[in-house]
């Protein structure tokens, strides 16, 4: 499988539980691995055959100016899904953080895995077909 990266990347959006938060933005600092539905590019070093991660940090700062989540999970999950489905993506990992917000703590937050719907009716069917 491959993967595409993005590690330390650090925005400004709203989020929180608290009311202040629906006011300040805060930094948080978000770290990608993406699975690519094809390896292509490796042999045609043609763009047209990868996944531009260009085009991924845009749609992410896209979704920070645009939402307002409260939780870290909602956020990871939203990122999740958006690039499985906009960018054929079958695996992602995102890890979300929030930069010193409590005190003795450098960094705190989530990390979740997802696997886009078709993977997912690939795995029930070969189980279906095993048992
Ligand atoms: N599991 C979570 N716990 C908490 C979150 C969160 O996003 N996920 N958020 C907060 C507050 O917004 C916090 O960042 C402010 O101190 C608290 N717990």
């Amino acid at each position: 499988m491959d993967i595409i990266f993005l590690h330390d990347f650090k925005a400004k959006t709203l989020i929180g539980i608290y009311p202040w938060e629906r006011i300040v933005p805060q930094t948080i600092r978000i770290d990608l691995e993406i699975a690519l539905p094809t390896s292509r590019a490796c042999q045609s070093d043609n763009i047209a055959d990868a996944l531009d991660y260009a085009l991924i940090v845009e749609k992410i700062n896209e979704i920070l100016a645009t939402h307002h989540f409260s939780l870290l999970e909602a956020l990871a999950e939203h990122i999740a899904q958006t690039v499985l489905t906009e960018f054929q993506s079958p695996w992602i990992k995102v890890s979300v953080a929030k930069l010193g917000i409590i005190r003795g703590v450098k960094k705190l937050g989530v990390r979740i895995e997802r696997t886009s719907n078709a993977i997912s009716d690939i795995r029930s069917h070969m189980s279906v077909v095993k048992s």
